[in-house]
């Protein structure tokens, strides 16, 4: 991120020399027939430099390139000076330009290898230990609600950064979790969501957890604010809330102001990105579900993937390789999204986590330093748990007209070995299975042969699959809390990359404000057609349908 569009890079007019010249010759069938050395060439194994049992195997040798292409990705890598700014993060630097301030989910999970100077930094392990100390008091039982029951059931309130990701960890980590404490999310400001969770608690043994970075979003405060009621409703006694409600925030002022004591506050920074942040005390319901222990190897997990990111050669660098084959097709195949498919039914929240962790942080088109780009940024992620996707979308994948790079996530070991693994098996078929049709395909020549002479026309090409559908494939040997750590730093800091290279700021999200200050201006117009003003036809005609046929 010099100051430069990323078209300006020689590399990239480079790139798009290549890709012009060239791709209509990248035919994933024949590089592989040429050479036999493809997948050793195009595969990385991660060790974490912090534990060895902490490892996956990135193979991303089913992508359309080269070489000499990965070597002009990579020196993008280097004209966009990515590990520049990379080391800028690490040290603190304020590299979101448009809020001041530093981006150092990295801090959080440093167990002391990285010098970092940025207030709080030093509070990190204070915080962690006021983590451990309340997570172990609930789950022993010697945290007691108002009636001097133990706490069963805890209620996580908070939405976006301050509940995806804990919801996305806590399925990942099930197996892990205490089964006596049930844990629900409530983020929706659909009271449905508050009301059907409310329905499944008992006031005297639930824990509610206010997560909110600034302690003022709209959804949070009113869901906590009715979970308050629903609870004093059976409490009576103000002083009874200290027992049933504690807040995650950098908000003080807010948090006192809401009712609960600074000593049932746990503390963050205004440098945790709320989409970076399940790693800070948002992770106390992750924490709670699995306690302190695990909860710190998934820190760990994640910290060994924070060395291998600084310290890796690029061409090595798990993260750095992610990020320049997303740009390649991204930006020069013209692909408009990205599909992440775990085969691991605990991971099945994982495109959900990323498609705010990458959507919201490169969705932008204006540049760090005001200019409107001239290309593409951020991809759509989607995705969903294999092999249930195969049974919807997939067709698209294989036949569709869109190309769309996939993600191929799993487990060599299950969690549920269930019918001797078969289950496992039949599973991981799959997964090896979908990225050799998407990359190999199925010619019209073996349809043919297939079907015999008789076959129509019409069918025949229905059958073909045209192939060159390009995946990354990635196999841990089981899913642990360090590996999955691992996993989700993984794909953050090839989010970070890819900003870099597209000149962006990927630590704001200037995008979703100016809804909440139209709904914030119409909220106060519900009460009769006669107050709705200032809008156009549409809104106006909704607005006043609404007002015609609501019972309240
Ligand atoms: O944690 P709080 O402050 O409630 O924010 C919750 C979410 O709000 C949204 O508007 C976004 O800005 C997200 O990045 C953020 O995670």
């Amino acid at each position: 991120m010099s100051g430069k569009l990323a078209t300006e890079y020689s590399a990239w007019q480079k790139l798009q020399h290549i890709y012009d010249s060239e791709h209509s010759k990248l035919v994933l069938k024949e590089l592989f027939a040429q050479d036999p050395q493809r997948f050793q060439k195009f595969s990385r194994e991660f060790v974490s430099p912090d534990d060895p049992s902490v490892t996956f195997l990135l193979d991303f040798s089913k992508n359309l390139i080269t070489e000499p292409i990965l070597n002009t990705l990579l020196d993008l890598i280097r004209e966009a000076q990515v590990e520049t700014y990379r080391d800028k993060m690490f040290a603190g630097e304020h590299i979101n330009t448009s809020e001041d301030r530093a981006v150092l989910h990295v801090a959080l999970r440093n167990f002391d290898d990285f010098k970092i100077s940025e207030a709080g930094v030093d509070e990190v392990a204070k915080v962690l230990a006021h983590i451990k100390e309340f997570t172990e008091a609930v789950r022993s039982g010697a945290w007691k609600g108002y009636t001097g029951k133990t706490i069963k059931t805890i209620v996580n309130i908070g939405i976006g950064g301050s509940d995806l990701g804990p919801v996305m960890v806590t399925e990942a980590l099930k197996p892990y979790a205490k089964r006596d404490l049930d844990a629900h999310f409530v983020s929706n400001i659909d009271g449905t969501h508050l009301a059907e969770t409310l329905r499944l608690c008992d006031p005297e043994t639930t824990l509610f957890i206010i997560a909110s970075k600034t302690f003022t979003t709209q959804e949070t405060i009113t869901n906590a604010t009715s979970a308050r009621d629903w609870f004093l409703a059976a409490a009576k006694d103000k002083a009874h809330v200290a027992k049933h409600f504690v807040a995650l925030s950098t908000n003080t002022k807010a948090v006192t102001a809401f009712g609960i004591s600074e000593e049932n506050m746990f503390q963050f920074w205004d440098w945790v990105g709320g989409r970076y942040s399940l790693w800070s005390a948002i992770g106390l319901s992750i924490a709670l579900v699995i306690g302190y222990d695990n909860f710190e190897q998934l820190l760990r997990g994640a910290h060994g993937m924070d060395k291998h990111f600084k310290t890796a050669p690029l061409e090595q660098n798990l993260p750095v390789l992610l990020a320049v084959l997303g740009i390649w097709y991204n930006d020069f195949y013209g692909a408009q999204t990205h599909v992440l498919l775990p085969y691991d039914q605990y991971l099945h929240k994982f495109a959900d986590y990323f498609q705010q962790g990458d959507m919201e942080s490169n969705g932008k088109f204006v540049t760090k330093d005001g200019r409107r780009v001239s290309y593409q940024t951020g991809p759509i992620i989607w995705g969903a748990a294999g092999t249930n996707g195969q049974h919807s979308f997939y067709q698209l994948l294989h036949q569709g007209t869109k190309l769309v790079p996939a993600d191929f996530l799993a487990p060599a070991t299950t969690h549920n070995p269930i019918a001797n693994s078969l289950h496992h098996r039949i599973l991981l078929s799959n997964f090896f299975a979908q990225p050799e049709a998407l990359a190999f395909g199925k010619t019209e020549e073996e349809v043919r042969k297939e079907l015999g002479p008789n076959a129509s026309e019409p069918l025949v090409k229905s059958k073909v699959f045209e192939g060159n559908r390009p995946s990354n494939s990635i196999m841990f040997p089981v899913l642990t809390p360090a590996t999955l750590g691992a996993l989700i730093a993984l794909y953050e800091h090839k989010i970070f990359t890819q900003g870099v290279v597209w000149g962006i700021n990927s630590f704001d999200q200037m995008g979703v404000e100016l809804g909440k200050v139209l709904a914030k201006n119409i909220l106060a117009q519900l009460g009769k057609p006669a107050d709705v003003a200032g809008h156009d036809s549409s809104t106006t005609g909704l607005i006043h349908y609404y007002q015609k046929h609501r019972k309240e």
